[in-house]
This record gives C-alpha cells, sequence and structure tokens, in this order.
C-alpha cells in the first residue's frame, strides 16, 4: 500500500507552492538534452528550433499552474428564478498529460449539479476542466479536483462528475492498448447520497444527442 500513496497526488484545488522555475534558457537546454537522448543531432537543421518550440507549447500544455479555480468561478448569478434543477454540460473535451509519463490523454468530462441558490455561466465550467487539465495529473485527481472545485464555490446540492479519457501511455507505449478508455467519477451531495440521482445522470448521458 505505501507505493500507492506515494505514486498518487492528493487533489488539490490550487497550484502547488511557487517553485523556483528554471530561466527558459535553461528549460531549452534541457530539450536539447532529451533530443540527445532519443539518438538524434539537435544541431541539425530541423531540430535546431525544436527546443524553443518545446519550450512554449509546455508553456501552453501547463498553463493550469498559472491559472486558479476560485477565480474563474467567482462570478456567481445569485439566482435564476424558479430553476432549481439539474444542470448537465455533457462532452467538454479535454487533453492533459499523465504525471507518470508526460503523455497526453485525451477524453471528455460531464459535469452537472443542482443548483442551490447559484449558478455558473456555463462557459466556466469548460474553463475550469481546462485549468485541471492543464497540470500534471491522474485522472482521478483531475475528477476529484472538478467535483471539489464547484463544491466550494457553489455549495450545489450535488455535483457529479465523469471522465471518459484514453491515456497515450497505455496504448503507444508500455502496454500497448490501443482504444481502451478509462472512466472516473466523483459525486457529492444527493448525487452520493442517492443512487436515483446516479441513475439519473446516467441516464441523461446516454440521451439523445
Ligand atoms: N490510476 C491511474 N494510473 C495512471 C494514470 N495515468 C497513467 N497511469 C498509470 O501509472 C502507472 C505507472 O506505473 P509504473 O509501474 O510506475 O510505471 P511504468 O513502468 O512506466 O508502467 P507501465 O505503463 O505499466 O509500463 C501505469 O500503470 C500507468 O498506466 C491515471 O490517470 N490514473
Ligand atoms: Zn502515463
Amino acid at each position: 500500500m505505501d507505493d500507492v500513496v506515494k505514486t498518487f497526488s492528493l487533489p488539490s484545488l490550487e497550484p502547488p507552492p511557487p517553485i523556483e522555475r528554471p530561466t527558459r534558457e535553461e528549460a531549452e537546454a534541457a530539450v536539447r538534452t532529451l533530443l540527445r537522448w532519443t539518438g538524434d543531432d539537435p544541431d541539425r537543421e530541423g531540430l535546431r528550433d525544436t527546443p524553443r518550440r518545446v519550450v512554449k507549447a509546455y508553456e501552453e500544455f501547463f498553463s493550469g499552474y498559472r491559472e486558479s479555480a476560485d477565480e474563474v468561478l467567482s462570478k456567481v448569478f445569485e439566482e435564476v428564478e424558479g430553476y432549481d434543477d439539474l444542470v448537465l454540460v455533457r462532452d467538454i473535451p479535454f487533453t492533459s498529460h499523465c504525471e507518470h509519463h508526460v503523455v497526453p490523454f485525451v477524453g471528455k468530462t460531464h459535469i452537472a449539479y443542482y443548483p442551490a441558490g447559484g449558478v455558473v455561466g456555463l462557459s466556466k465550467l469548460a474553463r475550469l476542466v481546462e485549468i485541471f487539465a492543464r497540470r500534471l495529473q491522474t485522472q482521478e485527481a483531475m475528477t476529484a479536483q472538478i467535483a471539489a472545485a464547484i463544491d466550494e464555490a457553489l455549495a450545489p446540492r450535488g455535483v457529479a462528475v465523469m471522465v471518459e479519457a484514453e491515456h497515450m501511455c497505455m496504448s503507444m507505449r508500455g502496454v500497448m492498448k490501443q482504444g481502451s478508455s478509462t472512466v472516473t467519477m466523483q459525486f457529492s451531495g444527493v448525487f452520493r447520497d442517492d443512487p436515483a440521482e446516479q441513475a439519473r445522470f446516467y441516464t441523461l448521458l446516454r440521451g439523445a444527442r
């Protein structure tokens, strides 16, 4: 069991405390080293600009370290008169990177919640997915973080988050199983307490598209 605890990180809504980041030049030098590790020559024409491009791409892949869930969800619309039923946003696409191999895992997120007074703009739910996806992740932690952030910001009657993804570290290396998908889900409030609410969530996910 010790190994399990060491391998998987606990859900944390905020980025880790700031560490001393390397300079851009240091990061580019590290990419050069990895290029040499492939067996290629970083000084050949086609690779000369690659360290610069990779470091720039990392800024996009990992922009979630510079963003906060709190901020994205801070604009809550206090009341939507007469509406207190479920809100479901299906099929929010994402690309993340697994924290074990720094290889993409790609999939979709479905988010549902029962408002208890406040709702957020729908795009904010997609932005929330982006924030957590654009960090080094496990699928389980990402799922838990999305649910916890909504719970914290909206205090809804319940939250349901489901993530479906294919992990490239399982398809293009290692066990080499293309096409398998992993499903994770996190429920809180009425979704956790009431199996009928979970069933409703699953039914709506399967519903006409
Ligand atoms: N639970 C979970 N596991 C993941 C996730 N992403 C990658 N992994 C797994 O992390 C594990 C790392 O296992 P290790 O044995 O430490 O590393 P490895 O030798 O590269 O493992 P293999 O992938 O089996 O070759 C692998 O089983 C991956 O499939 C994730 O989001 N959630
Ligand atoms: Zn991996």
